[in-house]
């Protein structure tokens, strides 16, 4: 992959005491992508985002950010990036307009009251700019830490679980405004527990568990995976290969032979040509079958394997 904006590469983390949080992290994030990076609690999410942040060190690798290292090069490694954290920590007498001015002058950049404005507009804050921040509600508050991760006009945002425990028609808005935000061309990555978030913004998707990435992959991808269904035949008699004439169907011998399992395009209606054409040329081959079933994954099985299979 050519000129990532995020390269992490060979990143460990142990922390004192000897916990292993990372193991071994490589991952690119092209520029312009919406990256979720799924995991459940405790996978490394929050610690990974805190190493390509400089928040915090890691034991081992690198990371570099629009080329520039992390370390080394750490000035301007932070300053492309904008990290909108988990929890609500404002100050709560501040005005919206001063806080996120305040943030911005925290890099290190000039005025610019021109872009204040953009961004308290795009988060739909200008009406509040006076409000002190005590006084929005929950949601507002939200907005907020996303302005003040913008202020200082970074090149890739970092939400880190954005929409946790808001409600349905926040959850929509904050998807809009992220969407927005790709479209003028910030990077993406958000961190979630809920699949319906990645699945309903992520051009990739990762899969982190007990400090390793288990999976990245293009959304279209795996979506194709998930609208693939699979119906199962238990045969009378156990099969030792599977023949020849039915070489045009997508088959795969389980339980010794006992069972054949046809995986399809979901999208189909299931009682559609595909399995009716299977069946008939079963018939033909003399394989009889004692019983079927269907199943269709869904991303979450998908993610629960994988988190199953490392446990
Ligand atoms: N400072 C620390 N010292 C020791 N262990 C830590 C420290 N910070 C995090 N950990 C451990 O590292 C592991 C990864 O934590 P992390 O916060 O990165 O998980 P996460 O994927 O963000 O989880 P969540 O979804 O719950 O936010 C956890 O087991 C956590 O207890």
């Amino acid at each position: 992959m050519n000129d990532p904006i995020i390269a992490i590469d060979g990143v460990k983390k142990t922390f004192d005491g000897g916990f292993h949080a990372l193991k071994q992290v490589d991952l690119h994030i092209q520029r312009g992508e919406i990256f979720a990076l799924l995991g459940p609690n405790g996978a490394g999410k929050t610690t990974l985002i805190s190493i390509v942040c400089g928040l915090v060190s890691a034991s081992e690798g690198r990371v570099t950010v629009d080329g520039f290292d992390n370390v080394s090069d750490y000035r301007k490694a932070r300053e492309r990036i904008g990290l909108v954290p988990q929890e609500l920590t404002n100050e709560a007498f501040e005005t919206v307009w001063n806080t996120v001015t305040f943030s911005r002058g925290l890099f290190g950049k000039p005025p610019n009251p021109g872009h204040i404005e953009k961004v308290l507009k795009a988060l739909s804050l200008w009406e509040k700019r006076h409000n002190r921040l005590m006084t929005l509600s929950g949601g507002m508050k939200r907005r907020v830490l996303i302005a003040k991760a913008l202020s200082h006009e970074p090149r890739v945002l970092f939400l880190d679980e954005p929409t946790a425990g808001v409600d349905v028609e926040l959850r929509r808005d904050m998807w809009n405004v992220v969407r927005r935000l790709r479209d003028d061309g910030v990077t993406i990555i958000l961190t979630t527990h809920y699949i319906e978030e990645a699945e309903e913004m992520a051009d990739r998707i990762g899969v982190i568990n007990h400090g390793e990435i288990v999976l990245v992959e293009e959304k279209h991808a795996l979506m194709k995976k998930l609208g693939s269904k699979q119906l199962t035949l238990q045969l009378h008699r156990p099969l030792a290969a599977i023949p020849n004439a039915l070489g045009a169907y997508d088959l795969t011998l389980a339980a010794e032979g006992s069972e054949l399992v046809y995986t399809y395009d979901g999208r189909q209606v299931p009682e559609g040509p595909g399995i009716s054409t299977l069946l008939n040329a079963l018939n033909a081959e003399g394989i009889s079958y004692k019983d079927l079933h269907t199943r269709q994954s869904s991303l979450e099985d998908i993610f629960v394997d994988l988190v199953k299979e490392r446990a």
